[in-house]
């Protein structure tokens, strides 16, 4: 497994109007692997996620400071946005596909990227679609609505609009919690599938979810990482007390 990292996060403090919500993170989050931030309601997971690909940017009233580098470059210095987007892809909390076709859902990204050739796009849709392990179960209907698909398929056929646009980053956001038991596990089997290939950081509520899929974990508490370590090691062996009251369920 690689070690090198992908994104490098040093001192980054974020202010929602007078409110701080992030304070003094810094973390090294390895390339191709799945790194999972664990912790109560409001301490700032989701913001921390955000500010990966800026998506903070779109909300009034923001202030951070420090500095995010995703190899080697400082994210916050570049007017490019959607250049960064493009390799910092995002799957939210609830599956969120266009009102549109699957195969428009996950040609759309490439589209607006130029691509127009058919063959071209028929083969990014293929690709993607199997990457995201639902092409056997779409392959007959592609030009049929995705809000026809199941929730657990929906979010699959987003995570495959995600990897349509070929990113190196995948943020996720609580990706299962709106998704029944067995549509999660496919989730998590293929999260399991895609490390090697892709950079993934998840939030998650589920602490048994973060001990099965990744390999690093974050503990965050009241905007600051408690602590951050091997997922084994957070789970068997953590150093910080909080961390250990949190993991055995004292609080939280
Ligand atoms: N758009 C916003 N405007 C103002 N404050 C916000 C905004 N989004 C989040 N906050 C505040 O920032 C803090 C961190 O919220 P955040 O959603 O990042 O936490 P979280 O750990 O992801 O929580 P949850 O697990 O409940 O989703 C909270 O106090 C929250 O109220």
């Amino acid at each position: 497994m690689s070690q090198k990292t992908k994104i490098s996060v040093k001192n980054l403090e974020l202010y929602y109007g007078d409110n701080k919500a992030l304070n003094g993170i810094n973390i090294d989050i390895a390339e191709n692997e799945v790194t999972a931030f664990i912790g109560p309601s409001g301490c700032g997971k989701s913001t921390f996620l955000r500010t990966l690909n800026r998506m903070n940017d779109l909300i009034d009233n923001v202030k951070i400071t420090g500095v995010i580098k995703i190899d080697g470059e400082d994210i916050y210095k570049s007017d490019d946005v959607i250049k960064l987007r493009t390799k910092v892809g995002m799957v939210f909390q609830k599956p969120n596909p266009f009102p549109m076709s699957i195969y428009d859902n996950v040609a759309y990204g490439p589209k607006v990227q130029g691509i127009r050739d058919k063959k071209k796009l028929d083969e990014i849709v293929q690709r993607s679609l199997k990457d995201a392990a639902i092409w056997d179960e779409v392959k007959d209907r592609l030009k049929t609505s995705a809000l026809g698909l199941s929730g657990g398929q929906q979010q699959r056929v987003c995570i495959a609009r995600a990897i349509a646009m070929n990113p190196k980053v995948i943020l996720m956001d609580e990706p299962t919690s709106a998704l029944d038991p067995i549509s999660t596990l496919k989730i998590e089997e293929l999260i399991q599938n895609m490390k090697g290939k892709y950079t993934i950081v998840i939030v998650t509520h589920n602490m048994q979810q973060a001990a099965r899929i990744s390999d690093k974990t974050a503990f965050f508490l009241s905007g600051e990482i408690i602590e951050f370590d091997n997922t084994t090691t957070i789970f068997t062996n953590p150093t910080n007390k909080k961390t250990e009251d949190y993991i055995t369920g004292r609080f939280g």
